[in-house]
């Protein structure tokens, strides 16, 4: 099933066109890749999910954006209400200055859950589904910034659990991450589709290979191609989909 559909979506920053046209429907449960070179468009596509492109000044967005047969644009929808259910993970881990436990129970304070007990739960099963319980169970009440590098993108990735999205954007999630921790998340991310949807940005073509179900391929604010994983590298129609992916590109 589709959960986002994208219809006609043009961005502007100022007069800089950033999003030509762009048609793209996302599959529930499954993850979506979004790659192209520098500059294509690919974290401006993404912020347009969750309309985080609204905290940036000068932005225009034209078309719709559907989200269970509603237009996110629409002036009368709820944006808090949006955030909540797509919620994001950006390239640099940035965990708040506290600690590990408060990091979980912020989000879900700030919906109004003050149970002890329930915020408890929340917290085991967040880390639990970042894959950092484990690794942090007997030191919740230490300071987060105390993680390596690959923990705080995990524990990023609970804290945007905690508030129980449907969808997760992802930008460049591994990009700040050594190859072990960045393994972790990928292996992370596949787990994460069983119950979740999944869009991330990513420079790395073997991660979007390995991880994703569908790839996007974005040029100058186009998509130039959108196709299962397996065909855009194995079979792009488009060449220059096969000249990138190739490495034959700019
Ligand atoms: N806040 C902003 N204000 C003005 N222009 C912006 C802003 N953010 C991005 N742009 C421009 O929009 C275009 C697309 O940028 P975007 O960051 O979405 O590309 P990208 O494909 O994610 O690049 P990268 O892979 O380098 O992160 C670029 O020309 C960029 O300079």
């Amino acid at each position: 099933m589709d959960i986002l559909k994208v219809n006609d979506l043009n961005l502007h920053y100022g007069k800089n066109r950033a999003i030509k046209n762009i048609n793209m429907n996302i599959k529930e449960k499954a993850v979506t890749a979004l790659i192209g070179p520098s500059g294509c468009g690919k974290s401006t596509f993404l912020r347009c999910l969750n309309r985080m492109n609204d905290l940036i000044d000068n932005v225009t967005v034209k078309g719709e954006v559907m989200f269970e047969d509603n237009n996110i644009y629409l002036n009368s929808y709820d944006v808090n209400e949006l955030r909540k259910r797509i919620g994001m993970v950006f390239q640099k881990p940035n965990p708040f200055p506290t600690s590990i436990y408060n990091n979980i129970t912020y989000g879900p304070k700030l919906h109004g859950i003050k149970d002890k007990k329930r915020l408890d739960e929340i917290v085991e099963k967040s880390l639990k589904g970042a894959a950092l319980w484990e690794e942090v169970k007997d030191r919740l009440d230490k300071s987060a910034m105390g993680l390596s590098g690959g923990q705080q993108q995990r524990l990023c990735i609970a804290r945007t659990l905690a508030i129980e999205p449907e969808i997760i954007l992802m930008d460049e999630p591994t990009s700040a991450l050594d190859p072990i921790s960045t393994t972790k998340v990928e292996e992370l991310i596949q787990e994460l589709k069983k119950k979740y949807t999944v869009v991330i940005v990513t420079h790395n073509m073997q991660q979007a290979a390995r991880i994703s179900d569908y790839t996007a391929f974005f040029l100058t604010g186009e998509v130039v191609e959108f196709n299962n994983t397996d065909d855009i590298f194995t079979n792009p129609l488009d060449k220059r989909t096969e000249d990138y992916i190739t490495g034959r590109f700019g």
